[in-house]
């Protein structure tokens, strides 16, 4: 049995279905109607246990919709979720003992009490022995550089101060599931560093299955392996990150820097590469020259070989598609999901 098993997963929400203007909200008022508006759309999903998730998605897409009946907070309309073989909102203190949740933009501090007795209640609520409760805390302390922001009261924290504590909150009671909803959102680079690197390293070397969702690509890059992308609610692609770029990253560039000034470069490489549209070469600068294909098309090797031979190249660089570029292109194909009357 996987750790995360889902089946036809689906939630809907009724929304009110107002018209534009003050006579709408008025009639709204008098005989309202509502439409039904479905977040998560029949979702199969299997996660094993040590897994590390990126669950990616454009905004509305049905990420966070999925995490809180992951998490049990929300009950499916429709379809069955197991999480350990539990049902996560029928079985929701059951299924809380064992995951670490961190929605980045919501807190789990008390905000008025100093953060080191927001997690020893914390450490009481989970049931937490206090041998456990002091090793745990001793080792995310460290990890995490939480030294002397133990004293200090949640709302006097700074951002990445406060996240870096939200972080051992929900891995204090030592779960082996954790669910992190934009972890870094507006962290700066040192201390997204350090959350990625604590995130990676509770995930490697101590095998706890981590589910992700992040709008940050360097998240998913550089914690991730496996990739499940959504889209109006549905799955859209399921795999590890490299095969979505070898399915959706065909278009690669060579970067040249040429051995001086050469005007009619661009000719020459529209004259090597007849083959290639001649869009595909530009020249930003007369002494670069950028050749851009379908690399699943047109072998590299070959190509390289001939602009070599043609033109006097000092230097040169190949870039494949970025995540980012493979998403942002995913993005803006994607058809609008619509609401619907019940
Ligand atoms: N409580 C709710 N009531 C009505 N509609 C909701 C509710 N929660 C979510 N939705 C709708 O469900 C859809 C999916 O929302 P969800 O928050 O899961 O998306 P998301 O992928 O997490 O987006 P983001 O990246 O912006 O956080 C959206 O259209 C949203 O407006």
């Amino acid at each position: 049995m996987s750790l995360i098993e889902a089946q036809q997963l689906t939630r809907s929400f009724r929304i009110p279905d107002k018209g534009p203007g003050f006579a709408a909200a008025v009639r709204h008022l008098v005989r309202p109607r509502f439409m039904e508006r479905t977040a998560v759309d029949g979702i199969d999903l299997r996660v094993e246990a040590g897994e590390s998730v990126a669950y990616v998605g454009p905004n509305g897409a049905g990420k966070s919709t999925t995490l809180k009946m992951l998490t049990g907070i929300l009950a499916p309309t429709r379809g069955q979720v197991r999480v350990r073989g539990l049902d996560p909102h029928r079985d929701r203190i059951a299924n809380a003992r064992h995951i670490g949740v961190v929605f980045g933009q919501r807190s789990q501090l008390w905000w008025d009490l100093p953060v080191f007795e927001s997690l020893r209640l914390l450490g009481d609520i989970y049931d937490v022995p206090q041998a456990d409760f002091t090793r745990n805390l001793g080792e995310l302390s460290e990890l995490l550089e939480l030294g002397e922001l133990l004293r200090v009261p949640a709302r006097q924290l700074s951002l990445g101060q406060r996240m870096r504590c939200e972080v051992a909150a929900a891995l204090l009671h030592g779960p082996d599931l954790v669910y992190l909803d934009e972890p870094t959102l507006g962290l700066d680079v040192a201390v997204k560093d350090n959350v990625r690197r604590f995130i990676r390293h509770i995930n490697r070397e101590r095998g706890v299955t981590v589910m992700l969702t992040s709008h940050d690509l360097g998240d998913i890059e550089d914690l991730c392996e496996r990739m499940v992308m959504i889209d109006g609610g549905r799955i859209i692609f399921d795999g590890p990150l490299r095969t979505m770029r070898e399915r959706f990253g065909k278009d690669c560039a060579i970067h040249l820097s040429l051995r001086g000034q050469l005007p009619d470069a661009l000719e020459v490489a529209r004259k090597t590469l007849p083959e290639l549209p001649a869009a595909c070469s530009s020249q930003p600068e007369p002494h670069e020259l950028v050749v851009q294909f379908d690399m699943t098309q047109v072998p590299v090797g070959p190509l390289v070989g001939r602009l070599l031979a043609a033109l006097p190249v000092q230097d040169l660089r190949i870039q494949e598609s970025s995540i980012e570029s493979i998403l942002r292109e995913l993005y803006k194909s994607r058809p609008k999901p619509q609401d619907t009357q019940p």
